[in-house]
């Protein structure tokens, strides 16, 4: 999706390369009814938790099958179905929404515990944690008793900012300290590490009531920021390569599945292809699919659109018959029909 946005085909894309094994493997402990919020290099969350390829293509193509109806960036992925909220881009507003939303399904095991025990997961960078959100929402969680798995991705840098400009400290897990949550530091890189920590992090959790949690996970932010950024222009290529080669979460993985017999280069060469061949289906027919109708950026703020928003979108049918040559409308579902009122 890198290469495709370099194309010309999509406007955006951000990598989560070298974070795999932070993202799938706390997910995969994590119930499916847990509440998660990501930031957005989380696509390993959304992937193990049954986000498909046509899910990720059709937001990130922004057509008519987007449930966000093609509003958001590409990579602002969100699920109902899934128990996800959707992404969103100002950073570390994630976080406190999450200790509000641990809070609420505390209250509502308060008043009916016939409800199964929940958590709620939030995902952040070691960089959005130098936001003020990210302090009220751990001081929040802790007075309030917030059955929260607070995850810091700690991949080394928040854009260019290396992690030794980002804070004096011992990183993140020393922050949790302060604020009384217990906090545990963890190989990011190390999938079944995090797998264990994830495990004890929501059993303990959901303790007592509930309680905050704060992990950090390790690891390394190895592609560039977005496909807006050139990271060679702060750090070195080498340093790229070198962390890729010597740490890289899923060559980890495959030594130890082939050590146990799990897995081999055909097996390897064979996933690889057909998870090729999958991608590019997903990608040619979401490329493919109509826009949301015209008529959908007027909808959904108000349940029936108000005489302002009418007046609008009469405005913007007779601009587009005005200047029939300047717009291409057959991309969107229904044309310019989809504006009558
Ligand atoms: C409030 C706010 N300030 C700045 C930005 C611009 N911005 C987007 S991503 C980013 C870096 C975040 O780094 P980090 O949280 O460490 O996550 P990473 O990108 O490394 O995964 C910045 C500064 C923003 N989106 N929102």
């Amino acid at each position: 999706m890198f290469d495709a946005q370099r194309q010309g085909r999509l406007s955006f894309y951000m990598v989560s390369a070298g974070e795999e094994a932070l993202s799938v493997g706390s997910a995969s402990i994590l119930d499916k009814q847990d509440v998660i919020f990501c930031q957005y290099r989380e696509q390993g969350v959304f992937a193990q938790r049954g986000f498909t390829l046509n899910d990720f293509m059709n937001q990130l193509f922004a057509n008519k099958l987007d449930p966000g109806r093609g509003r958001n960036m590409p990579v602002h992925y969100g699920s109902r179905e899934l128990n996800i909220h959707t992404v969103s881009s100002p950073l570390a507003t994630q976080i406190p929404q999450a200790a509000g939303a641990a809070y609420g399904l505390k209250m509502q095991r308060i008043n009916d515990p016939s409800l199964p025990p929940r958590v709620v997961a939030v995902y952040f960078g070691e960089g959005a944690a130098s936001e003020g959100d990210f302090h009220a929402a751990l001081n929040m969680a802790a007075t309030r008793s917030c059955p929260v798995v607070f995850i810091c991705r700690n991949n080394g840098y928040a854009i260019s900012t290396p992690t030794l400009e980002q804070y004096r400290g011992d990183g993140i897990a020393s922050r949790g300290i302060g604020y009384g949550i217990d906090t545990i530091r963890v190989d990011g890189n190390d999938i079944w590490a995090v797998r264990e920590v994830t495990k004890k992090a929501r059993e303990m959790a959901l303790q007592n009531g509930g309680k905050p949690i704060l992990v950090e996970a390790m690891s390394y932010r190895v592609s560039h920021h977005s496909t807006s950024d050139d990271s060679f222009a702060y750090r070195a290529r080498v340093e790229v390569e070198d962390w890729k080669r010597r740490d890289n979460p899923i060559s980890r993985l495959r030594k130890y599945m082939e050590a146990k017999g799990f897995w081999n280069e055909a097996k390897e060469k064979e996933a690889r292809e057909s998870i090729r061949r999958d991608v590019l289906k997903a990608f040619s027919q979401a490329e493919r699919e109509k826009k949301p109708p015209i008529r959908s950026m007027f909808e959904d703020v108000y349940e029936e659109l108000t005489p302002e928003l009418k007046a609008q979108m009469r405005e913007l049918r007779d601009h587009l018959e005005k200047y029939p040559d300047e717009y291409d409308v057959g991309e969107y579902e229904g044309g310019k029909s989809s504006l009558d009122l």
